[in-house]
């Protein structure tokens, strides 16, 4: 049987737990249970702190793991990505009262508060630079004015929290992460894992594309087939009028209204858009 680990609270949960059952799996817990059982797939879903995850994985105690890239790095643990789920997107940066840091050089001697000290040390090691790294569980941003650190170091995704802070982002992005799947580093080749990983990245390409349909006249049919290539090659059918064919495309979801002004601008008509609800490339 594959175990799991799913993260039980926090950023990463829900959405987690979200694209797990969209992959078919059983997620759905009576209470707060640690373990899922899921009979039907072969599986169970061992539910951590999304910090420790990294570590259960990279021991070889658990199969696989849903983590964010920051984890996962911040724990130094012998695991690797092997899917990104592209959801959780952050990215890790410096933030300070205005005017007072513009790069990683003014870090010197300085006191950075931060929940990932593990991610911050290999940062400032690599760029020569020796500071105070004052660890905390979270509410990072509140550290500087509370007189405990000059900086901060944290996740920021839309900036809201820091603003509210009254801090300003400095330097370049130490790192951006999103949530992943992860493996113990060398672990053997495993169907179990395959099955996996294919049924996430149907519902990646389900949430990321949608079936475009259209009728165009013959002689476009090549200029409509560079708008629409698919992701192999589209599939044209014949209509009853023989002038005309039918087009059927996958397209970028967000894409999906140029694309269909292009193909209109183009002479196609009835152009129609439905989204996958699942797939296997
Ligand atoms: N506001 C956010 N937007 C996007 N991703 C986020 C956000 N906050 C945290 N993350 C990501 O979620 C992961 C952190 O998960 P964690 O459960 O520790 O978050 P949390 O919500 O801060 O939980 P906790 O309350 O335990 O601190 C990291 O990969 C981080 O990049
Ligand atoms: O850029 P933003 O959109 O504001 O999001 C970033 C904030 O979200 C997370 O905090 P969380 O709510 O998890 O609280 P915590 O700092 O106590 O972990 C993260 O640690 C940042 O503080
Ligand atoms: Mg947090």
């Amino acid at each position: 049987m594959l175990r799991i680990a799913v993260p039980n609270k926090g950023a990463l949960s829900e959405a987690a737990s979200a694209m797990l059952r969209e992959a078919g799996y059983q997620q759905h817990r009576q209470s707060k249970e640690l373990l899922l059982d899921d009979p039907t797939n072969n599986v169970q879903f061992v539910f951590l702190r999304p910090r420790d995850i990294a570590l259960y994985v990279g021991a070889g105690t658990l199969d696989a793991g849903i983590t964010g890239r920051d984890l996962l790095q911040d724990s130094g643990a012998p695991a690797d990505e092997i899917l990104q789920l592209g959801f959780a997107r952050s990215t890790f940066r410096f933030a300070a009262f205005p005017g007072t840091a513009a790069s990683v050089a003014d870090l010197q001697g300085r006191r950075i508060a931060t929940s990932y000290s593990g991610l911050l040390g290999k940062h400032l090691a690599e760029h020569g630079v020796s500071a105070d790294v004052v660890h905390l569980d979270g509410a990072v941003e509140t550290a500087v004015a509370l007189g405990i650190a000059d900086v901060i170091a944290d996740v920021v995704e839309t900036g809201t929290t820091l603003r509210a802070a009254g801090l300003e982002i400095f330097g370049e992005p130490v790192m951006t992460s999103e949530a992943v799947l992860i493996r113990r580093a060398g672990a053997e080749p495993s169907s179990a894992v395959d099955v996996l990983v294919r049924r996430l990245q149907g519902v990646l390409v389900a949430r990321q594309y949608v079936i475009v349909d259209y009728d165009c006249p013959r002689e476009i049919l090549d200029r409509a087939c560079a708008i629409t290539p698919g992701l192999e090659s589209p599939t044209v059918s014949p209509l009853a009028d023989p002038d005309w064919v039918a087009v059927r495309a996958m397209v970028k979801a967000r894409q999906t209204n140029q694309v269909m002004d292009d193909l209109y601008d183009l002479g196609a008509r009835a152009i129609m858009v439905t989204s996958i609800h699942a797939c296997r490339l």
